[in-house]
C-alpha cells in the first residue's frame, strides 16, 4: 500500500533549516493499521502530509495505494482517506447533508452521495446526530464525523493525524472502537499517528517510533519491548544489609543483565520475568536470604522510547504541555 525510500523534507524558518523528515524508508501492506509514534515535532504530521500529497517532499519518493505521491497525486488522492488535525466539517450544514456534500466533491452522483452517507454514518454510529450541526456535537462524535469524511470516497487506505487527542478517555476509547471496526469489516488499512503510548500499545499492530524525522523503530509492540527494553525483575528483601549479597547471587544466574541496589530493592533485566522470578526467589532463599516482596514488570513503549533516545516519551510530552 505504501512503499517511501529517502523520504525527506525540510522547512526554512527564520533563516534556519529545520529537517522535519530525514530519509524516512516506509512500507505498509494492505490491511495493516500501524501507529507512528513520536513526541511532538517529531515529524510525524510532516511525513503524514507528504505521503497525502498535501506537501511536496524535499527528496526522496513515495507510491502510496500503486500511485507516486509527485508524479500522480490525483491519482493518490482518490484513493485515500486523510483526516488532519482540524475538524473537517463546516458549520452551516446538518451532518448527514455535509456527508453527502463532500461525497458530491468527490465526484459521486447525487443518489450516490446519499447512499454513501448513510453507510457511513451507519459505520461510524452517528445516527443519532445526523440532523445536527456539527458544532453541537461532543468532542468524540466530532471525531467520528471527520473520520466519516475520510471514508465518504470508500478509500483502501486511510489516514489519521492524532485521531484522540484532546479527546477525554472514554471518547478516546470510542473513536479507538470505530477505527477498529473499519479495520475489521473493511479491511481498510489504517495509518495513523500518536503521542500516546498506551494507545499505540494496545491498539496497532505495528508501531513505528519516530524521533527527530527518522525512524528509529518498527515492529510489533510485544518484538520493540524484547529487543529494545527488555524485562525486569524487582525482589525486596527483608535485610537491606544482605543487597550485596543478593546482587551477586543474581547476576550469577544465567541470563540476568545490569542488576541495581535501590535500598532494599534489587532491580535485574531478564529476558522474561515470569521464567526469571522462580529461579531467583529459589536461589535467594537456598542462600539463606529472606525476601519480603517479589515482582515483575513488562516494559512498556516508554522504556522503549528511553532505550532508544535515552529520553522518556511521555516526559517529553509533558513538558509540552507545561511549556
Ligand atoms: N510549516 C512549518 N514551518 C516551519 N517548521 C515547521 C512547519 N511545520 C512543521 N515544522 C517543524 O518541523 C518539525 C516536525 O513537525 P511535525 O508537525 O511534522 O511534527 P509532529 O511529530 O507531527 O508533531 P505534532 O505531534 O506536534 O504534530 C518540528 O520541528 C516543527 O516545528
Amino acid at each position: 500500500m505504501i512503499h517511501a525510500r529517502r523520504l525527506s523534507r525540510g522547512y526554512r524558518h527564520r533563516a534556519k533549516e529545520i529537517e522535519a523528515v530525514r530519509e524516512v524508508d516506509l512500507d505498509v501492506a494492505q490491511g495493516e493499521l500501524v501507529a507512528l509514534l513520536g513526541p511532538n515535532g517529531a515529524g510525524k504530521s510532516t511525513l503524514l502530509r507528504m505521503l497525502t500529497t498535501l506537501l511536496p517532499p524535499s527528496a526522496g519518493s513515495a507510491t502510496v495505494a500503486g500511485h507516486d505521491i509527485v508524479t500522480d497525486p490525483a491519482g493518490v488522492r482518490s484513493r485515500i482517506g486523510y483526516v488532519g488535525q482540524r475538524n473537517a466539517a463546516g458549520e452551516e450544514q446538518r451532518v448527514h447533508d455535509e456527508l453527502v456534500l463532500h461525497g458530491l466533491w468527490y465526484g459521486l452522483s447525487g443518489s450516490a452521495a446519499r447512499r454513501r452517507a448513510d453507510e457511513v454514518v451507519e459505520l461510524l454510529d452517528l445516527g443519532e446526530v445526523a440532523g445536527r450541526k456539527p458544532g453541537t456535537l461532543s468532542g468524540g462524535q466530532r471525531r467520528r464525523l471527520d473520520i466519516a469524511f475520510g471514508m465518504v470516497h470508500h478509500p483502501p487506505l486511510l489516514f489519521l493525524d492524532e485521531p484522540s487527542t484532546g479527546l477525554d478517555p472514554q471518547s478516546r476509547a470510542d473513536v479507538w472502537r470505530h477505527v477498529l471496526r473499519l479495520r475489521r469489516e473493511r479491511g481498510t488499512t489504517i495509518v495513523l499517528t500518536t503521542h500516546y503510548l498506551d494507545e499505540a500499545d494496545d491498539m496497532a499492530e505495528r508501531v513505528i517510533v519516530i524521533d527527530h524525522g527518522r525512524v528509529i523503530a518498527d515492529g510489533t509492540a510485544e518484538r520493540l519491548k524484547d529487543d529494545l527494553a527488555g524485562d525486569r525483575i524487582t525482589v525486596t528483601l527483608s535485610d537491606p544489609e544482605q543487597g550485596a549479597r543478593a546482587a551477586g547471587i543474581a547476576a550469577r544466574i544465567e541470563g540476568t543483565g545490569e542488576v541495581e541496589i535501590d535500598g532494599s530493592d534489587i532491580r535485574v533485566r531478564v529476558p522474561r520475568a515470569d521464567r526469571a522470578l522462580p529461579r531467583h526467589l529459589r536461589e535467594l532463599e537456598a542462600a539463606g536470604i529472606e525476601v519480603s516482596a517479589a515482582r515483575g514488570h513488562r516494559p512498556t513503549l516508554d522504556d522503549v522510547f528511553l532505550a532508544l533516545t535515552g529520553r522518556s516519551l511521555e516526559e517529553t510530552n509533558r513538558q509540552e504541555v507545561a511549556a
